[in-house]
């Protein structure tokens, strides 16, 4: 082994400003400093560890532990490891070379070793300026380090980010290395014990190997995700889903990922109670690249459906320190993205096929997430259209094709049509699903936000099938049938009530009709236009005002020719009588609606109480 010579030389790069560049654009967060040298220091153990395994190193491994110290008063911080160490050759080589990554010669060397044959699993570093990046935090940086090789000699390397280093004999008792960062004052922010603590949690919660700050272990070196999910129990998932988010509700369920191939990939995810607004959820999956934290920003990685659940994605095939539009087209990306979808939809077809019962239970929680799957995206819908449900006012549970044998028979329309007529809100809308019910008819439950996307996705993907609100239109009309009711009154007297509502109604937006409903229907029925009132539906739920929103609302008078009191108007001699009765069926028909207010609303209690 040679022995070490003080000596100084040049930084082997081939610009002369490239710590500027570094300091300024390699990362946007300068906290990312820890993440790298951390990572380093990680690195180093499990290579020692390997070398072990191997019968490379037959030395004791001891305690491999990573140590983070900060000192106030020198301002500087020291991140310490047991790993390989370097030897001087190893640093001209590794450290002075900026841009050759040692990494990438280990793995290269190693690749084929492994036990699993990926000797090359555990080891971070891809890209040869991590270590550089001690410089967007430190004016001068010193590595002390010995190797692991029999008589190899400490050595200390020193530069202060201009392109000249020193590099000397050094005192260390021990094989690892010391990266002693010297603060720079436009940095003194991260000599702060909480804020170096906040930044080895969020981004070495759970590294491989235990770090430790001021005396405690920051991490957990064996997360769940790095297991083989047979070794692992319900409380496992639980107590980690704990850990991920102390403060949350328990999960539904969860699903393990693994895949060696064509990518790597392992990961939980986890299926929350979603509640309604779903923005609120969202970046809440982790991704990690072999158990460094790198983000929770997974736009890119996890299609936008899938942010909706939880948990955490590590892969070292997801590129990480380039740019967003780099990674949308990077092939693995994409793969990765198909991957996650079609587990999720296995994993739900599965639950829906081993447990019904339990999987409708739990279909309210998870109804937003399959709906928002089916309408964003296409090869989710191809397995969801098998396990999604609709509900309908009796708390009944069916299958798209299910529900359609349940209503074939009574719903069909003249056009070979399914009508599947819903409701958004049983309470406002009870009077019309009473009325459907009077006719057998079957009424659905749609009434959540995504809903209104939901019946539009289904209608395009579901042949011969139409979705109708229940007010929609009058029930003849809504699912019409080859045999229509006979009108009592005469053409000449429709026409002649026609007018009389007419003149009672204000409402020029009203569109009034006569049609012969059966007499046990209401006199007069209000209803609103299927398409526009969906329109405005969708822009309010995606909270957009528009033409639509503005636009005052669309409604349909339909006086029933057959009801008793309509008869009556047409008979009734005098004009003021007949006024006073369309007047009074009109309000009870609005009001019936929830659209009677204000002065027309007073005037209407006061007229029906002087009548008592
Ligand atoms: N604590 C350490 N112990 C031993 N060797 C180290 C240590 N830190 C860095 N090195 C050596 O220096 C090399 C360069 O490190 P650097 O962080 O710049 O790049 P990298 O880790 O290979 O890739 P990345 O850019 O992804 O971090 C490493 O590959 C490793 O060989």
């Amino acid at each position: 082994m040679e022995s070490v010579i003080q000596e100084k030389g040049n930084l082997s790069i081939h610009t002369e400003n490239i710590f500027p560049i570094i300091k300024k654009f390699l990362y946007s967060d300068h906290e990312i400093f820890l993440r790298e040298l951390v990572s380093n220091a990680v690195d180093a153990s499990q290579k020692i560890k390997k070398l072990a395994s191997y019968g490379e190193f037959n030395g004791e491994l001891g305690e491999l532990k990573v140590t983070v110290g900060l000192d106030k008063e020198a301002k500087t911080i020291t991140i310490s490891d047991r790993g390989i160490g370097m030897t001087a050759d190893e640093i001209k080589k590794y450290i002075n070379q900026i841009a050759f990554s040692g990494a990438t010669e280990f793995v290269e060397k190693y690749k084929d070793k492994g036990e699993d044959g990926k000797g090359d699993k555990g080891i971070i570093g891809h890209f040869g300026l991590g270590f550089y990046s001690a410089y967007m935090v430190a004016e001068d940086v010193e590595i002390i380090t010995r190797s692991y090789k029999e008589g190899a000699e400490a050595v200390r390397w020193k530069c202060d980010g201009s392109t000249e280093f020193e590099l000397g004999p050094a005192e260390r008792e021990d094989r690892g290395s010391d990266i002693i960062l010297h603060i720079a004052p436009d940095s003194e922010e991260f000599l702060d014990e909480h804020r170096l603590r906040g930044i080895l949690e969020k981004y070495g919660k759970f590294l491989p190997i235990e770090i430790e700050f001021e005396e405690k272990i920051i991490n957990n070196p064996s997360p769940i995700w790095t297991k083989n999910p047979s070794e692992l129990s319900d409380e496992d998932y639980l107590g980690f889903y704990k850990e991920l988010y102390p403060f949350s509700e328990d999960p539904l369920f969860w699903i393990h990922l693994n895949v060696d191939y064509p990518f790597n990939l392992t990961g939980v995810l986890y299926f929350p109670k979603l509640r309604n607004d779903f923005q609120g959820q969202r970046e809440k999956i982790q991704l990690y690249s072999r158990q460094v934290f790198i983000t929770d920003e997974v736009k890119d990685i996890v299609p936008d459906f899938l942010q909706l659940l939880h948990g955490v994605i590590d892969s070292p095939d997801i590129p990480l320190n380039v740019s967003r539009s780099y990674l949308q087209a990077d092939g693995n990306v994409k793969k990765i993205n198909g991957y996650i979808t079609r587990k999720v939809a296995d994993k739900l077809l599965e639950i829906f096929r081993n447990d019904r019962e339990g999987f409708e239970k739990k279909f309210d929680d998870i109804g937003l997430f399959v709906k928002y799957g089916i309408i964003s995206d296409e090869k989710f819908y191809d397995k969801a259209k098998d396990f999604c449900l609709l509900k309908n006012t009796e708390g009944k549970y069916f299958t798209f094709n299910e529900y359609r044998e349940q209503v074939k028979d009574n719903q069909t329309d003249k056009n070979e049509t399914q009508i599947w007529l819903y409701t958004t809100d049983l309470k406002k809308q009870d009077a019309f699903v009473q009325s459907a019910k009077k006719r057998s008819y079957d009424v659905l439950e749609l009434g959540t936000v995504i809903d209104s996307h939901f019946i539009n996705a289904l209608e395009q993907k579901l042949e011969k099938v139409s979705i109708k609100r229940v007010d929609a239109d009058t029930l003849d009309k809504l699912i019409e049938k080859d045999v229509a009711l006979e009108s009592i009154l005469s053409a000449d007297d429709q026409e002649k009530v026609k007018k009389v509502f007419e003149e009672v109604g204000e409402n020029k937006t009203a569109h009034i009709v006569v049609e012969a409903m059966p007499v046990d229907e209401l006199p007069v029925v209000i209803t609103f236009p299927e398409f526009m009132r969906r329109m405005t539906d969708m822009q309010a739920s995606s909270g957009q005002r528009s033409m639509f929103g503005e636009m005052p609302l669309m409604y349909t008078v339909s006086l029933n020719a057959n009801h008793p009191l309509i008869g009556r108007i047409s008979t009734t001699e005098s004009e003021d009588e007949q006024k006073a009765l369309a007047k009074q069926v009109y309000d009870l028909a609005l009001l019936s609606q929830g659209l009677l207010s204000g002065k027309d609303l007073t005037q209407f209690i006061q007229r029906t109480v002087a009548t008592l």
